[in-house]
C-alpha cells in the first residue's frame, strides 16, 4: 500500500553551468519560472518552481552553479548552494548527453557527496534530442559509473518532454511520504519582485558575452498601480488596472553602462519591450516598465552593498 501514500519533497539540480537544469525545471512545472540562458551562471536566487500530481508534490530548488569563490558574491553563491543541498531529499546531477564527463562533474559529484553524503542522488543525461540512441546509452553507462551502482540514472529532453514524466514518477518515488507543502495550482512562491528582476536580468543580458553577467544586479524600485489609460472611453467600461513597474539595473563600470543601454538608447528600449511581454505573460496583466541604469562601483565586493541588492 505504500505506493498509494501521497509523496512530497524538495529536488535540486547541480552540474556544471549549461549543462539544462534551468530547462528542465521550467519543462517539469510547465511554466516559465527559473531563468535559462546560454551563458552560465546566470540563475542567481534559489528559485523554486512546484510540480503537482495526484499522488506526488515535488518542489523544485533551482541553485547556482558551485563555482570557486573570488569575490564575496561567490562565497555567499556558494553558501546558498551548501544549505539547499542538505534540505532536500533528492540532488539531481545533471550531464548533457553531447558533453563528455570531466573533472568539473567529478568535483561536483565529490562536494555534492560532502556536502550531503546521506541525500539520494540521481543521475539525469539531459539534451538526448541531441545525439543518437547510442550515444545516450554510453553516457547512461559513464554516468552510471560515475555516480554507483546505487545510484538511477535517466536521460531526458527537456526540449522535447521526451522522458519528462517518466523523470517525474523517479522523483516522487523518492520523496518521503506526506501531505503537499503548497496549495494545487501555485507555482512558485518567489515573490513577484524577485520574479520580475529576474525576468528583467535575463532580459539585460540577451546577447551578451561573458563579461557582464555578474556584474549586473536588478532591483525593483516601485510598483503603483494606475487605471488604464485607453479602454474606459471605448467601452464604457473601466479596464482592470496597469501596473507601473519601476526597476534599476546596477552595474559596476560605466563601460558597462554603456553596453546596457546601447546606441541612444536602443538596446535598453529593446530590452525593456522583451521583459514586459515576459512580465506580463506571468502576471496575465498590463504592466508599463521604467528601467533605469545607474553604475555602483565593485558591488559585488561591498557587504552594504550586497545586502541592498538582496544577496
Ligand atoms: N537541444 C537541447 N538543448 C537544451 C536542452 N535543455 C537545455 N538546452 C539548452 O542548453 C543551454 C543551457 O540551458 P540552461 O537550462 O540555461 O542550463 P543551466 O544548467 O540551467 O545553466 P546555468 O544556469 O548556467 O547553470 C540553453 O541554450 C538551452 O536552450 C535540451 O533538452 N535539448
Amino acid at each position: 500500500m505504500a505506493d498509494s501514500e501521497f509523496r512530497s519533497g524538495f529536488v535540486c539540480f547541480v552540474g556544471r553551468p549549461n549543462t539544462g537544469k534551468s530547462t528542465l525545471t521550467n519543462a517539469l512545472v510547465g511554466s516559465k519560472i527559473a531563468i535559462t540562458s546560454s551563458r552560465p551562471q546566470t540563475t542567481r536566487h534559489t528559485i523554486r518552481g512546484i510540480v503537482h500530481r495526484d499522488h506526488a508534490q515535488l518542489i523544485l530548488v533551482d541553485t547556482p552553479g558551485l563555482h570557486r569563490p573570488r569575490t564575496l558574491l561567490g562565497q555567499r553563491l556558494n553558501d546558498l548552494v551548501r544549505d539547499t543541498y542538505s534540505e532536500v531529499d533528492v540532488i539531481c546531477l545533471c550531464i548533457p548527453a553531447d558533453e563528455a564527463i570531466g573533472p568539473g562533474d567529478r568535483w561536483i559529484v565529490t562536494q555534492v557527496r560532502q556536502m550531503a553524503p546521506k541525500t539520494t542522488l540521481v543521475g539525469i543525461v539531459t539534451k538526448i534530442d541531441k545525439v543518437g540512441r547510442q550515444k545516450v546509452a554510453e553516457q547512461l553507462m559513464a554516468l552510471s559509473n560515475l555516480l554507483g551502482p546505487d545510484c538511477e540514472v535517466i536521460p531526458v529532453s527537456a526540449q522535447s518532454g521526451e522522458q519528462v514524466e517518466l523523470l517525474v514518477d523517479v522523483l516522487a518515488k523518492a520523496m518521503p511520504e506526506g501531505p503537499a507543502f503548497y496549495p494545487d495550482g501555485e507555482l512558485t512562491d518567489e515573490p513577484e519582485e524577485t520574479l520580475m528582476a529576474e525576468l528583467i536580468r535575463e532580459a539585460a543580458l540577451e546577447g551578451l558575452g561573458d563579461e557582464l553577467p555578474h556584474s549586473l544586479a536588478v532591483v525593483i524600485e516601485e510598483i503603483t498601480e494606475h487605471e488604464s489609460r485607453d479602454t474606459v472611453s471605448k467601452t464604457g467600461r473601466s479596464a482592470p488596472p496597469m501596473l507601473h513597474v519601476h526597476a534599476l539595473l546596477y552595474v559596476e563600470r560605466s563601460s558597462q553602462k554603456g553596453i546596457v543601454i546601447g546606441k541612444g538608447g536602443a538596446r535598453l528600449k529593446e530590452v525593456g519591450t522583451n521583459a514586459r511581454k515576459q512580465i506580463e505573460k506571468i502576471l496575465g496583466t498590463k504592466i508599463y516598465l521604467d528601467l533605469h541604469v545607474k553604475i555602483a562601483k565593485d558591488w559585488q565586493r561591498d557587504p552594504k552593498q550586497l545586502g541592498r541588492l538582496g544577496f
